[in-house]
């Protein structure tokens, strides 16, 4: 693409993600402008297009693609409408940030793959914004080194304020488990070969009927462990950790101490309260990493394979929640286009 002007650029979705990108393209990412946006609630997408100069709203995903000033699309709508968006991108050959997950399940991430695949180029950065984030590069960083030594087990908490109403306990694994996913196999380098899930009994905190909180264990075709402890109600903060233990050492993210203050004969310091909080800056770098890359025609960053491994493995731990016990991850051959 190599181009001098700004990328326009349609965002799909304007919930709370896709408000948030529109105005992270317009006021902090230079190179990009947000002209169209796109909500089936018509006057949630006026409303935020109103805030944007020359942006347009609409309702129809595909009208909004085939206007002559989209160059990229940005989607941000719930991961069950991600299908639709991405093949109708696709139609249109533009590149796409799509918001994780890919899509839902393993089935519809293997026809968004196929699809793409007959485009013969990668069109799709995923939204696995954890790899943009200061403190897991270090730690990709430092294991790279090998000081370390190889790593055996990566230990992750991932603890939300209050999951939504919408809730339900497989989404605790494919909404939320998703990122950690992405991070063991962007960590480690490894694939995840099977899923078993343990809960607790549920906590007082969650509504009825959610098994919340949840403890997953991924196996991995490197010989390590990862696991997730997943709280979405756990009403106290943001919380997203990690500790790789490594044959000669290990190494730990997500403290969250910036700021520790003595006072009054107690110590302390403030927990986030969710993510935009805590990624803010990962945000704002993942999508300036994809406007930058998009304006010089090329595709960087987590893949529709990384993707669809995600919706493979979270669609196993899915089943592994519901008829318990450890259910194996059964992925298709990594096409060629992602190798
Ligand atoms: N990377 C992260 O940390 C992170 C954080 C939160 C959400 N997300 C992801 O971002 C996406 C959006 O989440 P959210 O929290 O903003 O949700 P949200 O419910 O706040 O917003 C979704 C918006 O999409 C609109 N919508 C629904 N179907 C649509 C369709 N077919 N076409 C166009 N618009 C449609 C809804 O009306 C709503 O305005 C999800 O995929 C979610 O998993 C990612
Ligand atoms: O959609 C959100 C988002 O992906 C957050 O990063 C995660 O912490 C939440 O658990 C999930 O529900």
């Amino acid at each position: 693409m190599n181009r001098r002007e700004p990328l326009g650029i349609a965002v799909i979705g304007a919930g709370r993600m896709g408000a948030d990108h529109v105005r992270r393209i317009d006021r902090v990412v230079s190179g990009a402008r947000v002209t169209a946006v796109v909500d089936i609630d018509a006057e949630r997408a006026r409303a935020v297009a109103a805030g944007v100069d020359g942006c347009t709203a609409h309702t129809d995903p595909a009208a909004a693609m085939a206007a002559p000033d989209v160059d990229a699309v940005l989607v941000a709508s719930p991961g069950p409408a991600h299908e639709a968006a991405l093949l109708a991108a696709f139609e249109h050959d533009l590149p796409v940030l799509c918001e994780k997950p890919l899509t839902p399940d393993a089935a519809s991430a293997l026809r968004v793959m196929e699809a793409e695949q007959a485009l013969g180029h990668r069109r799709v950065q995923v939204g696995f914004m954890r790899r943009y984030d200061a403190e897991y590069a270090e730690l990709k960083a430092l294991l790279e080194t090998g000081r370390l030594g190889r790593p055996l087990m990566l230990h992750n908490r991932h603890r939300n304020v209050a999951g939504p109403s919408f809730f339900t306990s497989a989404m605790l694994i494919s909404d939320s488990v998703a990122h950690e996913v992405d991070a063991t196999r962007w960590l480690l380098g490894h694939e995840i070969t099977a899923v078993t899930v343990l809960c607790p009994t549920p906590s007082s905190g969650a509504p009825d009927g959610l098994r919340d909180p949840q403890f997953v264990v991924l196996e991995t075709d490197g010989g390590a462990l990862s696991d997730v402890e997943i709280f979405v109600n756990c009403g106290f903060g943001y919380q997203v950790r990690a500790e790789v233990v490594c044959e000669r050492g290990t190494a730990r993210i997500g403290e969250g101490h910036a700021l520790v203050t003595d006072e009054a004969g107690h110590w302390g310091g403030a927990i986030a309260q969710d993510w935009t909080d805590r990624f803010a800056q990962a945000y704002d770098d993942e999508i300036r990493t994809w406007v930058d890359a998009t304006r010089r025609g090329e595709v960087t960053g987590p893949s529709t394979w990384d993707g669809y491994a995600a919706a493979a493995v979270c669609e196993a731990g899915v089943r592994a929640l519901e008829e318990g016990g450890r259910v194996e991850v059964d992925l298709v051959e990594k096409p060629a286009l992602y190798r």
